[in-house]
């Protein structure tokens, strides 16, 4: 199934346009867990457990796995999230970007060992760096576009000699002459909806993958007014408000209640656009 599909369906199944991002730190794990690193697993487990009906896709972050030495536990968490939530996408926060031969390598890592649905990219080596991404049937490729840090602005909100700011432009490409196949989409923070608003002027169908709300203070209302169409889907991914609601042994309720505050959020703020 492609992932667009995919992310679809799981929308509509759990009523949610909510991504819960798998962002594991063990200095922030509960009780006896803290400080494990041998613990990543079971703690995203229990968040997946505790959230699986509540959100429409995943998105691991893969430093938070590397930084660990734990890409074992992230393979493990992959096949665990396929089996409790089958038909919730992962998206894995990787955002590669190198020449072809090593963005071959890169794809593999993520559809092959990984087996993700979709993974994000970094644009800024051109097309033929996104390329070789695209011989992997179906699935997603989210660009980085506006992201949601103060320091995005250095580089995206530059001019261009055609008069479009660097975001625009990757924006026009995105929905344009790069999507040979369908399967792009893009990265855009709810920190800025002025721009997230000019992104979805200028790709109306696309996927948007939007962090930025919760830890990083985005505006729930102001996000979907500006990103959310009827015929263009959001992915709105929070991790730390979710992943550490609460300290205690009690994490993974605390973080289903999270989950299901964001997505009334959400829902309530769609229902007011619609
Ligand atoms: O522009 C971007 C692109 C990616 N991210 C990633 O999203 C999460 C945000 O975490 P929160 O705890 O919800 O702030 C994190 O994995 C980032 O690497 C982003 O924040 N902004």
């Amino acid at each position: 199934m492609r992932f667009t599909d995919t992310l679809q369906a799981a929308s509509l199944r759990n009523d949610s346009t909510l991504c819960v991002g798998l962002d594991p730190e063990p200095a922030k794990f509960p009780g006896a867990w803290k400080g494990d690193a041998g613990k990543v697993f079971d703690f995203c487990a229990r968040i997946v457990d505790a959230t699986k009906d509540v959100v429409s896709a995943y998105k691991p972050q893969i430093a938070y796995f590397a930084a660990q030495r734990a890409e074992d536990q992230l393979e493990e968490l992959m096949a665990y999230i396929r089996r409790v939530a089958p038909g919730v996408p992962v998206i894995l926060d990787a955002k590669r970007g190198d020449i072809g031969a090593t963005a071959e390598q890169y794809a593999r890592e993520a559809f092959v060992r990984y087996q993700a649905d979709a993974v994000t990219l970094s644009p800024f080596m051109g097309f033929d760096s996104i390329e070789p991404y695209m011989k992997h049937d179906g699935k997603g490729l989210i660009l980085l576009c506006r992201t949601s840090n103060p320091g995005g602005s250095d580089l995206q909100a530059q001019v261009l000699a055609n008069g479009d700011k660097l975001f625009e432009h990757i924006a026009k490409l995105a929905a344009g002459s790069w999507n040979r196949n369908g399967q792009l989409a893009l990265v855009v923070g709810a920190t800025f909806p002025a721009e997230l608003a000019r992104v979805r002027e200028l790709a109306p169908t696309l996927p948007l993958l939007i962090p930025g709300i919760g830890a990083q203070g985005g505006d729930i209302e102001a996000t979907v007014k500006a990103g959310w169409r009827a015929n263009g889907p959001i992915i709105v991914s929070s991790s730390r408000a979710i992943l550490y609601a609460g300290a205690g042994d009690d994490f993974a309720a605390a973080a289903r209640q999270a989950a299901l505050s964001t997505r009334a959020a959400l829902n309530a703020a769609i229902a007011a656009v619609r």
